[in-house]
């Protein structure tokens, strides 16, 4: 029987298509594992294909990289879906990635979620090298602490509006709402000179800031636009296998991110279409309030952006290093950065000291002895009349850290902790795990300010580097004498009007959310009692 009549010839298949099979395995294979090999001497667990260790941080939670760091010891990999990371777990170690060798690694890597969103790329954050360094020099003139402490009395003047009657309240406070509302306020005046309304004082409010911002703004549906566009694009930047198509996509398979994206942002609906609208309705306003102001001739030098507009045009900073585009970028990361990350540590001191009496009567004593009530610290009175708060701050800080990861990249081959590490590897720092480590933080899951006594003996023990939630080196945080100034004033003026407790709906124990930043899963539920 002729055996055509069953498999016609060109159902077989042919060497060449063999082969051309062949080959895209191969080549698929070594995408997949092109990140790995360079780095595979360093030790880690073993990963599965593709999505590499997601699952175990899907099991875990970031406790994981504590865990791994156990096992694996002070320097590991770690598979983010397809990419290979290397985890710096250790204090010593952090300093040589972050100080001694900043030359090599200088420039962050830029994860999924962030090369799927222009907007958050021109920033200070993700900019490289020489336009990095320049940006960053610029800003942080701006920095100055006589500019600091000019924004004292702004700050004060959206805390209280914020803070009033909260114990006329019989229900709960969302607390950590209404410090993303403060935050929010207070950048968006320093950063931008624009006064979102937000803290004005509310009948109520729910748990998503969202609520908060339509109740405030009813009849000002611009701002409440703006503010909901700026949560929306924010919390999209998820880094496990919730976020849009095309992010996870990013993890697992990178060369297929932009094609994607380029054919779901088009497609009404998907989730990448409503992260295109939303971030390019927040760049065109944006791009708005950055035209108007490089307009207007009355411009004040107390804002981030008239700052930077007027070293623009004294042509202190290159024009073409502060295009129109970076100002509007670097001047909306500043919301950004400073929203969620200061109100979270805000909410979190407020949330511990509810649970540990002795802090709270001790912290009191200090804040009353001051001077009377209607006295302003002035940034120089923080910096020195607060020691007992500054400890309670640290150590909030400590026990959740809100950037429990820092990511940087080698730009050279660079050797750390004895691996070789090639040009192109993502060098993530672990400050989550430093903050957990018992070798500098005995007993670390209580909260014990007086650890961060600068006399005590656990103190003078600790590695410098072992406590560092604003990160190392010079890439370190460059809002952070700002975000200090401003929890520093809240919770002084909170808790010469207030104790609070903790609400009987507060779940026990907090549960929290990893975006790109930490989160509370539910909010911060607290009840306020007005002191007499
Ligand atoms: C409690 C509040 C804050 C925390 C815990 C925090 C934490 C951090 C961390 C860990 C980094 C990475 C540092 C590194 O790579 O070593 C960072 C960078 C940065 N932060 Fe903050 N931050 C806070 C508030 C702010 C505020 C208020 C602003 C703006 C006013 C801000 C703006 C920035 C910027 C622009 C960078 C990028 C710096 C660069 O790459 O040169 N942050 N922050």
């Amino acid at each position: 029987m002729d055996l055509e009549c069953f498999y016609p010839i060109h159902s077989v298949p042919s060497a060449s298509s063999m082969f051309t099979f062949v080959a895209l395995i191969v080549g698929l294979l070594l995408y997949l594992y092109a990140p790995f090999w360079g780095v595979r001497k360093v030790p880690g667990p073993p990963s599965m294909p593709l999505v590499g260790h997601l699952p175990l941080l899907a099991k875990y939670g970031p406790d994981l990289f504590s865990l791994l760091a156990k096992q694996y010891g002070p320097i590991y990999r770690f598979h983010m879906g397809r990419q290979t990371l290397i985890i710096i777990a250790d204090a010593e170690l952090c300093k040589e990635a972050g100080i001694k060798k900043f030359k090599e690694i200088r420039n962050r890597s830029i994860p999924s979620p962030i090369s799927a969103s222009p907007l958050h790329q021109k920033g200070l954050f993700f900019t490289r090298d020489s336009q990095w360094s320049t940006m960053r020099n610029t800003i942080l003139s701006v920095y100055q602490p006589s500019h600091l402490s000019r924004l004292v009395p702004t700050m004060q003047s959206f805390i209280e509006s914020a803070t009033q009657n909260l114990d006329s309240q019989k229900q709960d406070i969302i607390f950590s709402s209404l410090s993303l509302r403060l935050a929010t306020d207070v950048i968006g005046q320093a950063a931008f000179g624009v006064n979102f309304g937000l803290s004005r004082p509310h009948d109520f409010c729910d748990s998503t800031i969202n609520n908060c911002v339509n109740n405030a703004n009813v009849g000002n549906k611009e701002v409440s636009d703006f503010i909901n566009q700026h949560i929306y694009s924010t919390t999209q930047l998820k880094m496990d296998l919730s976020g849009s198509f095309s992010i996870i996509l990013g993890l697992l398979i990178p060369i297929l991110q932009e094609p994607f994206r380029q054919i779901l942002k088009r497609i009404p609906g998907t989730m990448d279409w409503k992260i295109e609208r939303t971030n390019k309705k927040l760049s065109g306003r944006l791009d708005e309030i950055v035209e108007k102001r490089m307009k207007d001739r009355t411009r004040t030098s107390k804002d981030f952006l008239s700052l930077i507009l007027n070293a623009r045009e004294s042509k202190a900073v290159s024009e073409n290093v502060f295009t129109p585009e970076y100002i509007s970028a670097v001047t909306y990361e500043h919301l950004l950065a400073g929203s969620a990350t200061t109100s979270f540590t805000l909410s979190s001191v407020v949330y511990l000291v509810a649970g540990h009496t002795q802090v709270e009567k001790k912290l009191l004593q200090e804040i009353d002895g001051f001077g009377p009530v209607d006295q302003i610290p002035t940034s120089q009175d923080l910096h020195d009349k607060f020691p007992y708060l500054d400890q309670v701050i640290k150590e909030a800080m400590r026990f959740y850290t809100v950037s429990p990861l820092v990511a940087r990249e080698t730009s050279n081959e660079v050797e750390i902790g004895g691996y070789l590490l090639p040009k192109g590897t993502w060098v993530w720092l672990a400050l989550g795990v430093l903050a957990k480590d018992p070798k500098n933080f005995p007993e670390p899951e209580k909260f014990k300010p007086e650890r961060f006594d600068p006399n005590c003996e656990e103190m003078k023990q600790r590695h410098p580097y072992a406590f560092i939630p604003f990160g190392i080196g010079p890439r370190a945080c460059i809002g952070q004498k700002f975000s200090l100034q401003e929890i520093k004033l809240s919770l002084i003026h909170l808790y010469r009007k207030y104790l609070f407790r903790h609400s009987p709906n507060m779940e026990n124990p907090l549960e929290l959310e990893y975006g790109i930043v930490l989160n509370f899963k539910h909010g911060v539920k607290l009840r306020a009692i007005k002191r007499t």
